[in-house]
This record gives C-alpha cells, sequence and structure tokens, in this order.
C-alpha cells in the first residue's frame, strides 16, 4: 500500500494571514500524495456578525438555519477554499478544490436530535473513496470544504474534523493513511495555561480522564473523540499538532494511540 497524508487545518490558522502562509508553504513542501481538509469556522463567525447573522454554537457545532447555512457555503466552498487552492498553485501546487456535492463526494443526512434543531448540519452517510482516488490517481491535491449534500439538492454544514476523519478512514481502505489534524498549539496540552506541556502520546483512558477534569474543552473534545475514531477505523497513524512545527521538526505533537 502506498503511503498518504490527510491534514486538516481550522479556523485559527485559516483567520492569520501569516499562519496560514506558514502552513501552505509546510504544506507545499510535502512529498507524495497528499489530501487538504479545511474549516474556517472562525471567519464564518466573524462574518455573521459583521452581518447580523445569529450564530450559536452546540457541542462545536454550528447551529445552522437557512440564513448561516447560506454564508458557511460562501466561506466555506467559495472564499477559503478558493483562496487555498489559489495560494497552492502559486506554490506550484496543482489543487482542485472540492466540497461534498462535487462528484458526490461526502453524503450526509440532516441531523435528527431528540432534544436539539442543529438547522441544516449533516450527519456523513457516505464517503465516495472510488471519486477521491481518481483525483488523488492523477496527482491532484484535493482540498475539500466542510460542506456535504443529501443527494436531493440539499446542501449541508458538516465539521471539518470529521469530514477529515471520515475522509481518512475511506483511503485507509486503499493506502496506508497519516491523518494529522493541525492548530494553533503543538498538540494537546496537559496545562491549558503552559504551551509546554504537550502530551507525546494520547491514549483513551488518558483522555476520558482528562475531559472528565476540565483539562480537554471546548474545540479539543471533538477533535480527540474524531482522533480515537479514526484510528479505531484502520488509519494507521493520528496526531493532533502544529503541522509547521512538526515539519520544521520543532515538534512531534500528540501521537493518538488506542
Ligand atoms: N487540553 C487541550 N490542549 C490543547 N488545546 C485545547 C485543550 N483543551 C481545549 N483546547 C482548545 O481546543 C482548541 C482547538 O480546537 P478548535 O478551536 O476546534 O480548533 P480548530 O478550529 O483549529 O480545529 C484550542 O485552540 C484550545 O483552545
Ligand atoms: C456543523 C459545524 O459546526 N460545522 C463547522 C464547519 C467548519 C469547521 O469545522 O471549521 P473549523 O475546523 O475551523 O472549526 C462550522 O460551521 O463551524
Amino acid at each position: 500500500m502506498s503511503e498518504l497524508t490527510v491534514v486538516k487545518i481550522g479556523g485559527n490558522v485559516i483567520d492569520d494571514p501569516d499562519k496560514l502562509n506558514d502552513f501552505l508553504d509546510a504544506f507545499s513542501n510535502l512529498s507524495g500524495k497528499v489530501v487538504l481538509v479545511h474549516g474556517g469556522g472562525k471567519l464564518a463567525s466573524d462574518l455573521s456578525g459583521e452581518l447580523g447573522v445569529k450564530t450559536k454554537m452546540v457541542n462545536g457545532r454550528r447551529i445552522t438555519d437557512a440564513e448561516n447555512l447560506k454564508l458557511v457555503t460562501m466561506v466555506y466552498a467559495g472564499l477559503v477554499n478558493k483562496n487555498i487552492v489559489a495560494s497552492l498553485q502559486a506554490r506550484g501546487v496543482n489543487a482542485m478544490g472540492m466540497c461534498g456535492a462535487d462528484q458526490d463526494l461526502i453524503l450526509a443526512e440532516k441531523r435528527n436530535h431528540p432534544t436539539i434543531d442543529f438547522g441544516f448540519v449533516g450527519d456523513i452517510t457516505k464517503v465516495n473513496t472510488l471519486a477521491l482516488c481518481k483525483q488523488i490517481e492523477c496527482n491532484s491535491t484535493l482540498v475539500i470544504a466542510p460542506i456535504t449534500h443529501d443527494g436531493k439538492g440539499q446542501l449541508l454544514n458538516t465539521n471539518a474534523d470529521t469530514i477529515a476523519t471520515e475522509v481518512a478512514a475511506a483511503l485507509s481502505r486503499f493506502y496506508k493513511v497519516k491523518l494529522v489534524y493541525s492548530f494553533e498549539k503543538l498538540g494537546v496540552l496537559m496545562d491549558a495555561d503552559d504551551d509546554s506541556s504537550v502530551m507525546p502520546v494520547l491514549n483513551t483512558e488518558q483522555c476520558a480522564q482528562m475531559v472528565k477534569d476540565g483539562v480537554i474543552n471546548t474545540g479539543m473534545m471533538p477533535k480527540t473523540e474524531n482522533a480515537f475514531y479514526a484510528l479505531s477505523k484502520g488509519v494507521e497513524e493520528v496526531i493532533i499538532g502544529n503541522f509547521v512545527s512538526m515539519e520544521s521538526n520543532h515538534s512531534s505533537g500528540t501521537q493518538i494511540i488506542q
């Protein structure tokens, strides 16, 4: 099996031009097959504020009414995705930007929660592995935005960590996949106030205890959940860390183990 790296970048990096440039420099130097999944939640929230569109997050997920759906589609599948693609082209990387509706890449169903109406939030039901592999084997660097569809014409908003997880899991049938959730810190911290307290490895028991103690909270909760799920689905290696520091050998991030 050949090796493939899936990298996910989130809103805090996307929203900072210097951090994004550093990330894209490091990403474009990667050799071998690569897929990039991006979020953009921070930019969407900032724009919502400017436009007077109300935003509410529950369990790390955006309550996505019709107005929010229009906005996140424009931000994720438009502005952010196309900017990243253009920036990669400028670095000599033949990038191809897609969302889940393109080539029926990622099917999802509208979340049906017993007590919370999440609106147009999509839970992934199927990843079109064949379409992904075709693009990868044509040497395109896929850049995937966190917008999915239900196959009946409805676009849906899906968490970008979840997209990266499901894409990495699906590709694990055909490649030895390394999945990196890249964010602004160097890894999972033992002490939120001490950026140097990076855990070299994290297992399920440690994670459960840290969640119980409140040391792992907010955005790190869905990220660690996704990371363990990815391992259970056959992803070879899962890292939560800072991709730029990892590539410049300053850090190895937090390796997720069972
Ligand atoms: N133990 C922890 N270690 C590191 N970060 C943590 C921890 N607990 C909570 N966090 C928070 O999780 C955030 C990362 O999640 P999120 O904001 O969703 O990132 P992104 O949008 O980049 O995916 C960090 O910015 C940090 O504030
Ligand atoms: C359903 C849901 O919550 N979708 C996310 C998708 C973007 C995302 O995940 O962005 P980050 O990776 O930058 O957080 C949202 O709208 O915030």
